[in-house]
């Protein structure tokens, strides 16, 4: 079950309100999302208080973004456990929500090895389900910290690359604090750079279908104070051609053994561009994004969506008729079929450099990615 609670609507400021929290009222626990189908518009809050509720925010991306979805699906763990609901089965739904982000599973699967240590131990189920519920804001602390790695990782990289010292960054889809338990990934790089006096420029991709970077991106870029530009995705080529673009930022959902990055459609041909107009292109992602189980790029599902995403004008919204429900405006003939695929993938030989919360690794090569991962620090429940 999922209700949406109006909290604020969108002003000057910011609300505050969080992108995802968990919250116990006497009713009983429940995990509330500020819903990102309904920005940047209005800011309502979507309060979740079973997991077939959680699974159906994931797959309408009322709560997206590779990190928070592995912090979402921690707390759908908990939710479950707290509320005494199957939580393995729990734990099966919430995987399988959406197949590219790995950081989904990798949350989930922290939470229900807290969940099945502590029954293992002796806890009853509720017991269980507030170690799962330690698991998930441990999660969420540790995201927040990596978060703010990356963004000093990734503007001392700008730096180096960028002697100016005032960059025009190009990035793509949303990756700000919407997609994370800090300020996010790439975006939480630029806003480093604005606040030390170093951004020119945020060129910002609207991101078809689903309009990321119009409707989330300027709406954090917009709070930041930061100067932004909005642009068609078709229109980043020339951009380049105008030689107005001096970087490439953007996030990713799972990265490959061999250093390949699945990332928003959109992402592999500015790839190509900044590759022909030798800019750096750039990818900031946390270590729970890379997934040295899968060998290379070919072996990443990537989601395929329904098609009325492109045949209509609308984001997705949950309705009556369940997820993927689109309630749009037409702009192709009825009938019309679609290729949407939510994600492409950008090889190793493409990406100047990865950042990550333990440092950068460029040239990017699996043997890097190997040790950089081994350098990374387990979540620490307390
Ligand atoms: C840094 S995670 C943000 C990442 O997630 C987005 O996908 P979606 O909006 O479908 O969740 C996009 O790939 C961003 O780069």
């Amino acid at each position: 079950m999922a209700d949406h609670e109006v909290r604020s609507t969108v002003g000057s400021e910011p609300s505050g309100l969080a992108q995802l929290r968990w919250d116990e009222p006497p009713e009983g626990p429940v995990l509330v999302l500020l819903d990102q189908t309904r920005l940047p518009a209005e800011e309502v809050e979507l309060v979740c208080t079973d997991v077939p509720g959680l699974v159906r925010a994931i797959q309408t991306l009322a709560v997206r973004g590779a990190p928070l979805l592995g912090i979402a699906g921690a707390y759908g763990v908990a939710l479950a456990g707290v509320r005494g609901f199957d939580v393995q089965e729990a734990a099966a739904l919430l995987a399988a929500a959406r197949p590219t982000a790995v950081n989904l599973g990798y949350g989930v699967r922290l939470a229900l090895g807290a969940y099945q240590a502590a029954l293992d131990k002796g806890a009853g189920p509720r017991e269980a389900g507030a170690a799962a519920l330690a698991a998930a804001k441990a999660l969420h602390r540790a995201d927040a910290e990596a978060s703010a790695r990356m963004a000093a990782h990734g503007l001392a990289l700008l730096d180096e690359l960028l002697p100016g010292g005032s960059h025009r960054v190009l990035t793509h889809c949303n990756t700000g604090r919407l997609v994370s338990g800090g300020e996010g990934t790439a975006f939480a790089v630029a806003l480093a750079a604005h606040r030390a006096g170093r951004l020119r420029r945020l060129w910002v991709d609207e991101t078809r279908p689903l309009l990321q970077g119009a409707r989330l991106t300027a709406y954090e870029a917009a709070r930041s104070g930061m100067a932004y530009s909005l642009l068609t995705d078709n229109a980043a080529g020339s951009l380049f051609a105008a030689g107005e673009v001096d970087a490439v930022l953007i996030g990713a959902d799972r990265i490959a053994a061999d250093g390949s990055v699945a990332n928003k459609v959109g992402s592999y041909p500015l790839a190509v561009l900044a590759k022909y107009h030798h800019v750096p292109f750039i990818v900031v992602a946390p270590v729970t994004t890379v997934d040295l189980d899968t060998p290379d790029g070919a072996a990443i599902e990537v989601e395929q969506r329904p098609g009325q995403e492109v045949t209509e004008l609308t984001g997705p919204q949950v309705s009556a008729a369940g997820w993927g429900a689109v309630g749009g405006l037409p702009v192709a003939p009825l009938g019309t079929q679609a290729y949407n695929p939510a994600f492409d993938v950008t090889p190793p030989e493409l990406v100047t450099a990865i950042v990550t919360e333990e440092g950068v690794l460029s040239p990017v090569t699996g043997g890097g990615l190997r040790e950089l991962c081994a350098r990374s620090r387990q979540v620490t429940i307390s």
